[in-house]
């Protein structure tokens, strides 16, 4: 409560500072959850190889975010267009509510969609800095996407609506209203932070099979620690290769560093749900 408001305050800020302190309590208070990636991989791998596990879990996850940093760099516009669609799968998933297609669809979209049709102004220039080219809407592929979205929105609220479980709805409507209201930027640090990187928290705090030794938040962050660390020290590394003011420079440098990370944490996720499966 108190960092959602703290974040939420600091929309009030003039844009650049609001968007710089949006952007490090994302760093901060999110990075952590990604980092728990490498204490499940120490429960995997410690037994089998204990002096190099890290290394063997670090280097093809390391290879695979700076591809992800090159595509950026290469190919911006199909870069965004996948790390949008494999974030409405993250998110989605990661949600302990979704349980079919349409919930996932709906709760790992509203975020995106949310701000593009809240904010569209805004939102264009955010994922115009991002991919470093010139937009001052969000483009036309994303306006239809965010409006099958809201279809699927409005369908998924009837049918809870129609089955009863109000309830489920109170979550997703608190995060629409922040997304109304705050600038997207903010409202994605108070979900990215509030609502995603608890739930990856608490999904692991519960799994004592394969993270025996998460058994609360402050053991969380404490395990976090020494990954995000890195994280950030390669983050600073490469804060030289980014230009421009400093906000639209850590801006850039932070989603496409989320986006960098997300997809062998997204592979490594499903490698190990797949592993215990069989
Ligand atoms: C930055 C930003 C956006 C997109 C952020 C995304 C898509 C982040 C994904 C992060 C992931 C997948 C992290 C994994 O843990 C919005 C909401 C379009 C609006 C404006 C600000
Ligand atoms: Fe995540």
């Amino acid at each position: 409560m108190l960092i959602g408001a703290g974040i939420a305050a600091s929309g009030w800020l003039p844009s650049g500072p609001a968007t710089i302190s949006a952007l490090l309590t994302v760093i901060v208070l999110g990075v952590p959850h990604g980092a728990l990636d490498g204490e499940l991989a120490r429960s995997l791998l410690r037994s089998r190889f204990p002096r190099v596990w890290f290394l063997i879990f670090a280097a093809p996850y390391l290879a695979l975010a700076a591809g992800v940093l090159l595509a950026w760099h290469l190919a911006p516009l199909p870069t965004l267009v996948l790390f949008l669609i494999a974030s409405v799968l993250h998110f989605g998933t990661e949600d302990r509510d979704s349980a079919g297609r349409l919930d996932v669809v709906v709760h790992g979209g509203l975020p995106i969609a949310m701000a593009v049709l809240a904010h569209p102004g805004a939102t264009g220039l955010v994922l115009g800095t991002v991919s470093r080219t010139v937009m001052v809407q969000p483009p036309a592929w994303l306006w239809a996407a965010s409006l099958i979205w809201l279809a699927c929105a409005a369908t998924w609220l009837v049918r809870r609506l129609q089955t009863g479980q109000e309830s489920r709805l109170m979550l997703p409507g608190l995060l629409a209203c922040v997304f109304i209201v705050a600038p997207p930027v903010t409202a994605f640090a108070i979900y990215f932070v509030c609502i995603h990187a608890p739930a990856h928290m608490q999904g692991l705090i519960r799994d004592n099979f394969r993270a025996p030794r998460i058994r609360d938040v402050r053991s969380a962050a404490l395990l976090a620690l020494p990954v995000t660390a890195l994280t950030l020290l390669i983050g600073a590394a490469l804060w030289p290769l980014y230009h421009g003011p400093a906000d639209q420079r850590l801006l850039c440098l932070t989603i496409q560093g989320l986006a960098a990370l997300t997809l062998p944490h997204m592979l490594f996720e499903t490698w190990l749900s797949r592993r215990v499966r069989t």
